[in-house]
């Protein structure tokens, strides 16, 4: 059966049976032609089936902000919605109560700074557009409203930015704690908080090395664990590595050395080292 579609339209194409997102040119006279995201093709009509183009859905074209109201749930309409959101810089798209992060590769200005975190921590999950915020002040809310502690899994490929995640957790996570009742005026910022942001750069000097992936890639995965009081302020923590690789020394002269350790160790941590874990343990 023939399809017609207004120019302009927007389409999923079928290729080599892969789903692309795509423009119709113009659809007439025998021929449909429409132009991929990533290039153009031409498709006769006679082949236009509901198999091979089809109608791209409202939601898809204008982008959700939880892909749980995506209409179409495919691959090709996860990865475009999460394409399209990347451009305009919201790195952030959550799939009901998961959050998964794009790495921009760059700062983007004003997404960290402290008017977010006080922001993000006066609403509650879903009220704001997406962010590692809204994940880290749900999760601290949570201590309390189900009186049990709670975790929080990062997991993703070698730089897909999970150290970085874990960092703006604790950067949220610290800032609560100094703004909490429970924290004396004399001790805005106490000494648990620094350690345990300021604990980041010396592990990641112990344990990060430079690989194909990644400038700074952790070589083992991280078990952070923060204990509240009652009132709210991090009274104490600890960092569990797991995993940790030691395959000889790598020294900056020696390329070879340097690829084949990298090799090896990429080839030992991709299914053990990807996930870390911040845990927020209910009062000592
Ligand atoms: N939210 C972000 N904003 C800006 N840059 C980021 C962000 N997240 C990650 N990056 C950049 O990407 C690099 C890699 O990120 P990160 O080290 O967190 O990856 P990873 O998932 O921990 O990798 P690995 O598993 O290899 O340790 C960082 O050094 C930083 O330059």
């Amino acid at each position: 059966r023939t399809h017609f579609y207004d120019e302009g339209a927007r389409v999923w194409v079928r290729e080599k049976e892969q789903l692309v997102p795509a423009t119709v040119n113009s659809c007439g006279d025998g021929t449909l032609v429409v132009t991929t995201d990533y290039g153009e093709v031409r498709i006769k009509t006679a082949e236009v089936t509901r198999e091979k183009v089809y109608a791209m859905h409202q939601s898809s074209i204008d982008g959700v902000e939880d892909m749980s109201a995506l209409a179409e749930l495919h691959e090709a309409a996860i990865m475009h919605n999460l394409y399209q959101r990347y451009q305009k810089d919201n790195i952030y798209t959550n799939i009901g109560s998961i959050l998964a992060a794009v790495n921009p590769y760059k700062q983007i200005s004003g997404l960290y700074d402290l008017e977010k975190v006080h922001q993000y921590s006066r609403h509650q999950f879903g009220e704001l557009p997406p962010h590692i915020f809204a994940v880290a002040n749900e999760c601290y809310r949570c201590i309390w409203k189900r009186h049990d502690s709670q975790c929080v899994l990062i997991s993703g490929e070698s730089g897909a930015g999970k150290t970085e995640s874990t960092k703006l957790l604790l950067q949220f996570l610290s800032e609560m704690s100094q703004n909490s009742a429970g924290t004396p005026a004399s001790e805005k910022t106490t000494r648990v908080e620094q350690a345990i942001v300021q604990s980041s750069p010396i592990m990641e000097a112990f344990g990060n090395a430079k690989t194909v992936y990644n400038n700074n890639s952790s070589r083992f995965g991280k078990f952070i664990q923060l204990h509240f009081s009652e009132c709210g302020n991090i009274q104490g923590g600890c960092v569990i590595d797991c995993i940790l690789h030691s395959y000889g020394s790598v020294t900056p002269h020696s390329d070879h050395t340097r690829s084949s350790c990298t090799c090896c160790v990429e080839h030992f941590s991709s299914s053990y080292t990807q996930s870390s874990a911040v845990m927020l343990c209910h009062h000592l």
